[in-house]
């Protein structure tokens, strides 16, 4: 039912007033020059570099630099303005009584409703917002995203994590490919592969059924599959199909964490997946070959033994040919889907389809496609991805407020902060623009949360009296699980969803001096017990925790990731911040090693790392290797 709602626009059939209004994949087909490298150069101010780009239509003219910055542009003057001399002004406990101004701040799209009436907004903010999104082109930037335009300026990369979702039979060329197509050849084959394993056919090397998996990746390849485990664990439909079968998750290098995934499962029962993107991430190499090794140890060391245990996703079939997984059992995906946003991708659907069935998966996979449509399609004052990320501008960049917390009031959302704390952080925590240049106005907010109540009794004495968080409040209307206890003047949910509905407005309205002493307290007492409020929230209520809900919940803030990046001018989409860490750690790892088993001397670091270093070394290594490993720089 849900499905009919939402338009089914092919993708790649609109109009785009940066290019013609021809289907995107034509003009692919028919440009001759689309492989050819080319320099965009426009008549700019001369101050600011050009991109170069690798094919001529890399990126749109809106990606070209334009005259001035959006932080000088009278859009962005007016809002800091308004922030000023306006918003300043305000307190929410007199917004939200205002019931015109509330009535306003709501919008709804295929069962989710964002109440947005506790920000610290009026009508005329909105306006305001809304002008700054056309001035930084958010339409068209957001256009060349589903487009397949390669607005990973800094990898030369597409951003299609929207294509993953896209119905079968959509078509979207992106250099003379169909990668629609190819999507729906991967997830045909995940659906196969998923029944036969489910259902019996491929059985382990001893002929008993693979009921348990891990699911061995970190980030990306991690994150996004266990936010999705979690939430359909306790899913009628998603439960009844998991019968009982084991999905876990192996992604620190901890050896503890090995440990803690393979305790006490049946190794004849069970199946690896290495998930990982560009299958080199330390992490998942160690973890991948501890438990081939774990495997081998117990079920024999035979080709057989790891055709009939193990599996990958990736992007890398040589690594993964190489590691000795069959070519077979590799699922691949595309350089345009970024780790973080690679849940829709092998990444989730085997891990999810084999516990769950690839039915629930492809439902999971309908709500996002639902949310995609109504964020490309919706003008922008009812659109919620576009809503949710311009207050999260309006929040950070205007307001000053440099963090959000997130709260499901859903125990199966427990991994949700999490998820969205890496899409959002890895995304948005930029320093320069996509032209290289040092933002100079706050981006990138710090993303944390637990699901309610639990994060009432933890942390939320800050959010009320310390500093101050705009939260997002995560509710449904109906539970996973209705329970309802005797005697009790309420369901269980119901009990749960009093405090969803209690907690925006205790951060709004706050508490007075006044309130506190006509409670009777004593005067000295009263200054402890004032809540300031005018603290910001939005609320999202959904129908019920399902695949679906999951789907469009996971498209609502992936695409609030991305319209905040394309209001800041930054580039969401790659993560070179990554990359020093695990360069210092290669160099820790090779003196750990000469050091261990050549007693070479600590040398080449700083006095702190160099005495720490020492330190750690009087401990034994715990365990030896049966022959002393020759370190190889990788
Ligand atoms: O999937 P992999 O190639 O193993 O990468 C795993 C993770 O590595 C790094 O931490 C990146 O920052 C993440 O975005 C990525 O998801």
């Amino acid at each position: 039912m849900r499905e009919e709602k939402c338009r089914n626009v092919p993708v790649g059939f609109v109009s785009f007033p940066s290019t013609p209004t021809q289907p995107i994949h034509l003009q692919r087909i028919h440009n001759k020059r689309a492989q050819l490298p080319v320099l965009v150069t426009t008549q700019r101010r001369s101050n600011r570099k050009p991109i170069v780009v690798s094919t001529v239509q890399s990126v749109p003219s809106i990606y070209q630099a334009t005259d001035e910055r959006i932080s000088n542009t009278s859009e962005w003057k007016a809002l800091e303005e308004h922030a000023k001399n306006v918003i300043s002004k305000t307190h929410l406990r007199d917004l939200v009584n205002d019931d015109k101004r509330s009535e306003k701040l709501w919008a709804e799209f295929d069962g989710c409703i964002l109440d947005y009436s506790r920000q610290r907004v009026i009508p005329e903010t909105m306006k305001l917002l809304f002008a700054l999104a056309k001035k930084a082109k958010l339409e068209e930037k957001k256009e060349a995203m589903f487009r397949g335009y390669k607005i990973n300026v800094t990898e030369d990369r597409s951003v299609l994590h929207t294509a993953l979702r896209a119905p079968k039979g959509t078509q979207l060329y992106i250099d003379g490919v169909d990668i629609v197509d190819e999507v729906w050849q991967v997830l045909e084959k995940i659906r196969t592969f998923s029944d036969r394993v489910r259902n019996g056919q491929h059985v382990g090397v001893t002929g008993r059924p693979i009921k348990n998996f891990i699911a061995i990746g970190i980030g990306g390849s991690y994150l996004g599959p266990e936010f999705l485990h979690e939430a359909l664990r306790t899913e009628k439909v998603a439960s009844a199909a998991a019968g009982d079968r084991v999905l876990r998750f192996l992604s620190n290098v901890d050896p503890v964490d090995v440990k803690r995934a393979t305790d006490k499962l049946n190794p004849e029962e069970t199946m690896a997946i290495v998930v990982s993107k560009t299958f080199t991430t330390r992490e998942t190499s160690i973890n991948a070959k501890t438990i081939k090794d774990w495997l081998i140890y117990h079920l024999g060391d035979s080709a057989e033994t790891i055709k009939k245990h193990m599996v990958a996703c990736s992007t890398n079939l040589d690594k993964v040919v190489k590691f000795g997984i069959a070519p077979e059992n590799m699922f691949p995906f595309w350089d345009w889907v970024g780790g973080r946003y690679s849940v829709c991708s092998a990444v989730g659907a085997l891990p999810i389809s084999l516990q769950y069935s690839f039915d629930v998966f492809e439902r999971f996979l309908k709500g996002a496609h639902s949310m995609d449509t109504h964020f490309r399609y919706a003008p922008l004052e009812g659109n919620l991805p576009v809503l949710l990320g311009l207050l999260g501008v309006w929040n950070m960049s205007f307001l000053n407020y440099n963090a959000r917390a997130i709260h499901p009031y859903s125990e199966a959302l427990l991994r949700f902060p999490a998820h969205i704390q890496q899409l959002d952080m890895e995304s948005n925590g930029k320093h320069v623009n996509i032209f290289g240049e040092v933002v100079d106005y706050p981006v990138g907010e710090i993303d944390f949360g637990e699901p309610g109540t639990n994060g009432q009794h933890s942390f939320f004495q800050l959010l009320h009296m310390g500093q101050v968080v705009p939260c997002d409040f995560i509710g449904f209307i109906e539970s996973q699980n209705p329970v309802c206890e005797e005697g009790e003047p309420v369901s269980n949910h119901d009990e749960l969803m009093a405090n969803f509905f209690a907690q925006p407005d205790a951060l709004a309205f706050g508490k007075t001096a006044d309130e506190v002493r006509q409670e009777g307290k004593p005067e000295w007492l009263i200054p402890h017990m004032v809540f300031t409020g005018n603290r910001p929230s939005s609320c999202l209520l959904m129908p019920v925790l399902d695949a679906y809900v999951t789907g469009q919940l996971l498209a609502l803030y992936e695409h609030r990731t991305a319209v905040q990046g394309f209001i800041w001018e930054i580039n969401s989409f790659d993560q070179f911040g990554v990359e020093l860490g695990k360069v210092l750690a290669n160099k820790v790892r090779k003196q750990l090693n000469e050091s261990r088993y050549f007693n070479k001397k600590i040398s080449g670091f700083n006095h702190s790392t160099t005495k720490l270093l020492n330190r750690y070394m009087e401990g034994s290594v715990g365990c030896a290797f049966e022959h002393v490993f020759h370190y190889e720089d990788e």
